[in-house]
């Protein structure tokens, strides 16, 4: 039984390109986030609906003004999050939380830093990209691959598809990238399910699919991890750009072309840029424990 406490969070709803998310301000709230709340929050039926859910926090590391958390839709807290990098910068500037510009931001891997510029459009230096199986916890037993570059492709059977030749990159969270002859007839929601959950990717992958329009230009779409295909992905754009300039098909920067807007990536030095939009598209205030249970009412077969 619960008292008769009410646990109300004020929140904002924001998207950028398209891939929408809860935004939440745990710095002058108490905000003990669940996976069970995470995914009442998230639904699209009988909660606020996201795709992912951010929460700002104080940091722990000295040298950064925010902790930045990032929740996807089936409730699982991951490593990095490229639109919902961009406005959580938009969201503590319009909360008054820092007048701040750059912003340093403290996610599970480290640090990152976030520019603001006047047309509020935001630029993230996206962190450290990594390559090796091990980073993304992919199992490369017995699998066969093949140099491309300065890339290496695995190929990896799907049942009842074709094999894929995936690229791996790591931007603190995982990404296998393959490149498609048009994005329009992709079967990404064929596939994206069988690799964003193939037994290999031990922590589960999200997965890109790419045509490369010219050496600056991508259309891309992705199967995100926890949340489905979204409109959008910023580190899936990232990440499509760094596996296209490793197989010499790209060069830096580039323009990527997503469902839910465009986002400039640059790749130069090994530092990785991403910029684009940042939108609030209206704020409220939520009883969380009366949305769980709800949520669970209505949903028995939601764990
Ligand atoms: N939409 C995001 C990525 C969110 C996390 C991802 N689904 C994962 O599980 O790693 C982005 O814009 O980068």
């Amino acid at each position: 039984m619960r008292d008769n406490h009410l646990m109300i969070w004020n929140f904002a709803k924001m998207q950028g390109a398209g891939n929408d998310f809860v935004v939440l301000d745990g710095v002058r709230q108490s905000i003990q986030m669940t996976p069970q709340r995470a995914r009442a929050l998230a639904d699209r039926h009988f909660g606020i609906g996201a795709d992912q859910l951010l929460l700002v926090e104080t940091p722990s590391h000295p040298e950064a003004d925010f902790r930045y958390r990032i929740f996807n839709a089936d409730g699982s807290e991951v490593e990095h999050c490229g639109n919902g990098a961009r406005c959580f910068v938009q969201f503590v500037h319009e909360q008054g939380l820092s007048g701040r510009n750059p912003l340093r931001a403290e996610i599970c891997t480290g640090l990152i830093t976030l520019t603001r510029s006047e047309s509020g459009d935001v630029s993230v230096e996206m962190g450290q990209t990594r390559f090796e199986p091990e980073a993304l916890a992919f199992d490369v037993q017995g699998l066969s691959s093949t140099p491309c570059d300065q890339d290496t492709l695995w190929t990896l059977p799907l049942p009842g598809h074709d094999d894929v030749l995936l690229s791996l990159v790591a931007i603190s969270n995982p990404h296998a990238v393959q490149v498609v002859a048009n994005v329009d007839d992709a079967p990404v929601a064929e596939t994206g399910p069988l690799i964003e959950s193939h037994p290999r990717f031990k922590q589960r992958v999200n997965a890109g699919f790419m045509q490369v329009i010219d050496r600056h230009t991508i259309n891309l779409r992705v199967y995100e991890r926890g949340a489905g295909e979204t409109l959008a992905c910023g580190t899936g754009a990232c990440a499509a750009v760094v596996a296209g300039i490793r197989r010499g098909l790209l060069d830096s920067p580039v323009l990527v072309n997503t469902r839910g807007g465009q986002l400039a990536v640059g790749w130069d030095n090994n530092t990785l840029r991403m910029s684009g939009p940042a939108v609030t598209v209206f704020t409220g205030h939520v009883d969380i424990d009366a949305l769980t249970d709800q949520f669970n009412i209505k949903d028995p077969s939601r764990p």
